[in-house]
């Protein structure tokens, strides 16, 4: 055995006669570790204790003769592959036979020529060497993992492992002698066996991935090693090639990838890919000189409809978007979730802005025309689009991607479910709106948002019966900006929370402040949004700040718009319920303007209904609208409503809603909006006048 630190081989010396050892002790000394003995016995002893690769074994010996030494050590496995040279002074053949026939590996005859001993002993430790490495091959080439084929130099097959065969469903017999092009699935690139068979010929090594078929036709991806064995001449003998299935790692990277790219909800692109994406398609329209076109959705209703049936019904209508979506496009088309309930759509190779209106409006049609189902909640949505084309309105991504988000909120506001071209315009009106809500952010902190009251007279009388608060911006350089001007967009991106809380709390600190200034309970309406009313933390942030200012029943007076009651009238109730139950006023503003059903309108717990003024506006002018404000203060009235008319300008809407019945008056006839040391005035002059109709404060 090979010492571990020497790296020399073990040889035992086996003779009776101590000369005989010397003179192999010194002819080999130098190259091999040595060990002697000088019986039969005693060699046994010492290749017990530690395995030689190699005995020079004296036939001749009394005792136990070589020829003994050599059937025992026949015997046993441990001992059997010992490489063995008989050494003897006897040179009859049969003796010669005997001893190889037992397994011996050589003999020498004695005397023993030194030059002889020496190279005999290295051939055969050479030959054991080459065998032993030759059996270690042969049991890795069987044993590896990886499937091995060995080709000849005109690649045929002439070998392959077992793990080939598990691999690949051939046995040897199967396929000896084949080009192994059989195994390829037609799926790899022709370039790639091109550079394959170059790197073979020019560096003897290849190795890469292609996709093979299996004999029970499966595809697969492999990773392949390719080497090249050459003769002493240089000359190709085989190719060895090894390989292992990388499906799994594929489909894992493949996973890693989608996951990446995809948004997991939908499967559809997110928006990092999507920019990607575009990017790509931008510069094959540039060099194909196409046109294309961006086009960004956002679903109507969706907020309200994820936060009144959860999360799980407004994600199974998001997943039915994307559907719908990728069945009216083509597979080249991009489409992305943007993020919430906005999406977008890259359409390429568009010829016209025709084609483009056509695949909006199939949109339009398939994303709003049905309802969405999630088990058995039905929802209804409807898309508001907004496109933009390339290179007409842009030619960056950045840019598109700006064009077609102002053309979709023009197509929110113009009554949503539609589909906008941009246009310059727009551009415009985006970035006021952008640059309205960056202000919007420190507004509140700056304290540039004041309350104005406007009051209300009973019709009948003119006594003054309260006022509606109604807030103002005053922003330093853009001056007085209208609320129709930033709350919608407070609404969209939820700043109105914070917006409605500080008006609540200032109106309610107004009554206070009243009361003790006139010793009357004067009350305040305020206007309530969608976003607050569908707000969970609302009853108590009304009742908090009712108990703070020590409001009783009937001082405050919640006022909400026709259209967000009967969005989710169900839900609405139950919130208007508790209100009601608080001891707040509640009322339906701008009546007129929406749908109301009248059987919700009947069970909505509301005290008053506000008539919109585009009917009061039209009194004297539109028949129509003159026979809709009766009708609408018989109806409310038949509902035990009172009705307030807004918006009144004139002497003759005023004798013209006070012959009809209206309850209450409201309008810059009887009084404008007005900072709070102004509205004082009105109060004064109502007291002054003996108009003021209101029960003392407790
Ligand atoms: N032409 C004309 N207009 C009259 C007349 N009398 C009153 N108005 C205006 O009509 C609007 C009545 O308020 P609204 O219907 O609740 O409509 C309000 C309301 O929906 C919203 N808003 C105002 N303040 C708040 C607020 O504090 N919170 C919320 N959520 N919305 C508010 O903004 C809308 C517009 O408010 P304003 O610009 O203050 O406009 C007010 C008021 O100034 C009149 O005789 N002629």
């Amino acid at each position: 055995m090979k010492n571990l630190t020497t790296n020399k081989e073990l040889i035992l010396l086996v003779d009776d006669v101590p000369t005989n050892l010397h003179v192999l002790v010194s002819t080999l000394k130098d190259h091999y570790r040595l060990k002697t003995a000088t019986s039969g016995d005693a060699a046994l002893k010492s290749i017990a204790q530690e395995k030689p690769d190699l005995i020079l074994l004296d036939v001749m010996m009394p005792g136990m003769s070589g020829i003994d030494v050599m059937r025992i050590l026949q015997q046993s496995q441990e001992t059997r592959g010992i490489a063995v040279i008989f050494v003897s002074a006897d040179t009859t053949e049969l003796t010669q036979l005997t001893g190889l026939e037992l397994g011996a590996d050589d003999y020498l005859t004695k005397p023993i020529s030194t030059t002889v001993l020496k190279v005999r002993v290295s051939n055969l430790l050479e030959r054991k060497r080459a065998e032993a490495q030759l059996r270690l091959a042969a049991q890795v080439f069987e044993s590896s993992g990886e499937a091995i084929m060995i080709t000849d130099k005109n690649n045929c097959v002439i070998e392959i492992n077992q793990a080939f065969t598990k691999l690949t469903g051939y046995s040897i017999d199967e396929i000896k002698g084949k080009d192994p092009k059989f195994l390829s699935a037609g799926k790899t690139h022709p370039e790639v066996y091109i550079g394959m068979w170059q790197e073979l010929k020019d560096n003897g090594f290849w190795q890469g991935e292609l996709w093979d078929v299996d004999k029970n036709g499966r595809v697969y991806p492999k990773y392949l090693s390719i080497s090249v064995v050459k003769n002493a001449y240089n000359d190709i003998d085989f190719y060895i090639a090894s390989f292992t299935d990388i499906s799994e790692r594929k489909e894992a990277e493949e996973h890693i990838n989608r996951l990446a790219k995809h948004d997991s909800l939908t499967g559809l692109l997110n928006r990092f890919s999507l920019m990607d994406g575009l990017e790509q398609t931008i510069s094959i329209a540039k060099r194909q000189k196409t046109k294309m076109a961006v086009m960004f959705i956002d679903m109507d209703r969706f907020k309200i409809i994820n936060d009144t049936f959860g999360h799980e019904t407004g994600d199974a209508l998001l997943k039915e978007v994307a559907n719908r979506i990728r069945r009216n496009v083509r597979e080249s088309d991009l489409v992305c979730r943007w993020g919430g309930d906005e999406f977008i759509i890259v359409l390429n190779g568009v010829e016209s802005v025709a084609d483009v209106t056509t695949v909006a409006t199939k949109l339009q049609v398939s994303l709003g025309q049905n309802a969405y189902y999630h088990g058995t909640t039905e929802m209804n949505s409807s898309p508001s689009i907004g496109i933009t084309m390339y290179p007409d309105d842009g030619i960056e991504a950045s840019e598109l991607m700006r064009n077609a988000d102002a053309a979709m909120y023009h197509a929110k506001s113009s009554g949503r479910n539609n589909f906008q071209f941009y246009s310059g315009e727009m551009n415009r009106a985006a970035l006021e709106r952008l640059h309205l809500e960056k202000e919007m952010r420190s507004a509140q902190d700056l304290g540039q948002y004041q309350l104005y009251f406007q009051p209300k007279y009973s019709a009948k009388d003119l006594t003054l019966i309260g006022f509606e608060a109604l807030i103002r911006w005053r922003h330093p350089t853009l001056g007085m900006v209208p609320p129709l001007s930033f709350i919608p967009i407070a609404e969209e991106n939820g700043m109105i929370s914070q917006i409605g809380l500080w008006v609540l709390e200032e109106a309610c600190k107004q009554v206070y402040e009243w009361k003790k200034t006139f010793n009357y309970a004067i009350p305040i309406a305020i206007n309530l949004s969608a976003y607050q009313l569908r707000s969970t933390t609302l009853l108590s942030e009304v009742n908090a700040v009712m108990q703070r200012y020590e409001l009783s029943v009937n001082d405050l007076e919640l006022e909400i718009t026709e259209s967000v009651a009967m969005r989710d009238p169900n839900a609405c109730i139950g919130q208007l319920n508790a209100l009601r139950i608080m001891g707040v006023q509640l009322a339906i503003d701008d009546f007129g303007t929406g749908y109301s059903s009248l059987s919700y309108l009947k069970v909505m717990p509301v005290h008053t209904l506000k008539l919109d003024k585009s009917f009061v506006n039209d009194i004297g002018q539109d028949q129509n609208d003159e026979v809709i404000c009766i009708a609408a203060i018989n109806l409310a009235h038949s509902l035990g409503l009172k009705v307030v008319a807004e918006g009144v300008e004139t002497v003759e809407q005023q004798t013209f809603l006070v012959e009809n019945d209206c309850d209450i008056l409201q309008g810059y006839l009887l009084g404008k909006p007005a900072p709070s040391e102004e509205a004082k005035q009105f109060i004064l002059d109502a007291i002054k006048a003996n108009k003021l109709n209101l029960p003392l404060a407790k």
